[in-house]
């Protein structure tokens, strides 16, 4: 099991600010041996069920502005990240995903459009194929062979929070997704599915909120079907120095003062950016990921490696 040693930092006005104010502020400085422990809620050390406690209060408490704060604390890049995602991941008509720590449901509506889109395409070459058929005609044919216009795909939302899943649900209708979509309240270390049930499993951001990473990595393994496909879109570890210390600044003294004015809510903002710092790096991740008997384990770093997808097969 790894541990987090935080050291305080020898250099300059990081090793003044942390002596005076008995505070560290530039954790990424401070990690000369960095290493990760699951059951860390940010900084302070917590039993494994303080963690779930201290988790899901957190998103409760977000829940309601999670989505402006999103496109407050990353100038909107999040929304990029989602979509490289998406032509990671290449879903097709008929594709089965799991989104897991789904929220407020970005994730399973990009799919969604990535499906209507191709199947839209795929219908415009039918029309061509089939001159003397009415648009009309072409997607009544297609009814009545029991192909919709996501030809059979589906995906499911799954959350251990139902106060962000209520304003994914809102959101899903405001912005008509109503076919092809599922919402189950449950836990990603131990999933309520049966076994090899999906073609894609992704996480999004919530890998890291786990108290158990090791078995919610198993599941993901667990409810795949043969020849399935694992991406995990998670905040990683910058190597370049300088926009390291700049990172580090934005999300130390920046993003808890947004989420106090924002959200009126400093501390979660602080466990968020904490959690993010904490989080193994790529090749770490990776290795874990493949202790969990995923094969051809890779990632792309995201914005110099601020954010990373790491992606896998059970095969
Ligand atoms: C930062 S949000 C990410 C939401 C969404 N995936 C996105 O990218 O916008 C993290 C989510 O992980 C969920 N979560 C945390 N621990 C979880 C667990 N053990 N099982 C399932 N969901 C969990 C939280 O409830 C929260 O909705």
């Amino acid at each position: 099991m790894a541990v987090v040693v935080i050291k305080r930092c020898g250099v300059g006005l990081c090793h003044r600010l942390c002596g005076i104010t008995g505070r560290h502020w530039f954790p990424r400085l401070q990690h000369t041996d960095r290493q990760y422990i699951e059951t860390q809620f940010g900084f302070e050390r917590v039993s494994e069920s303080e963690k779930r406690e201290k988790v899901q209060q957190v998103f409760d408490n977000v829940a309601q502005k999670y989505d402006i704060m999103n496109d407050l604390m990353t100038l909107g890049i999040h929304r990029l990240w989602k979509e490289r995602l998406l032509r990671l991941m290449k879903p097709y008509p008929g594709t089965q995903l799991l989104d897991v720590a789904g929220g407020t449901g970005d994730i399973a509506f990009l799919f969604l459009d990535y499906i209507h889109s191709q199947r839209e395409a795929q219908m415009h070459r039918d029309l061509k194929s089939w001159q003397n058929l009415s648009w009309l005609e072409i997607s009544k044919s297609y009814q009545e062979t029991g192909q919709d216009l996501l030809g059979g795909s589906h995906a499911v939302i799954c959350d251990i929070n139902p106060k962000m899943m209520t304003f994914g649900k809102k959101k899903a209708q405001q912005l008509g997704y109503t076919e092809g979509l599922s919402w189950v309240v449950g836990n990603a270390e131990e999933l309520p599915f049966v076994d090899e049930k999906f073609d894609i499993y992704t996480v999004g951001f919530g890998i890291r909120n786990m108290a158990h990473i090791k078995q919610a990595l198993q599941e993901a393994y667990r409810v795949l079907k043969p020849g399935g496909r694992f991406l995990c879109l998670e905040f990683s570890q910058v190597n370049n120095p300088l926009i390291s210390r700049i990172y580090d600044l934005y999300s130390f003294q920046v993003i808890p003062v947004l989420g106090e004015v924002i959200a009126g809510d400093w501390k979660s903002y602080q466990y968020l950016v904490e959690s993010i710092r904490l989080f193994p790096a790529q090749e770490e991740f990776k290795a874990m990921i493949e202790d969990a008997g995923f094969m051809k384990v890779n990632y792309h770093n995201l914005t110099s490696g601020i954010a990373a997808i790491h992606s896998g097969f059970k095969l």
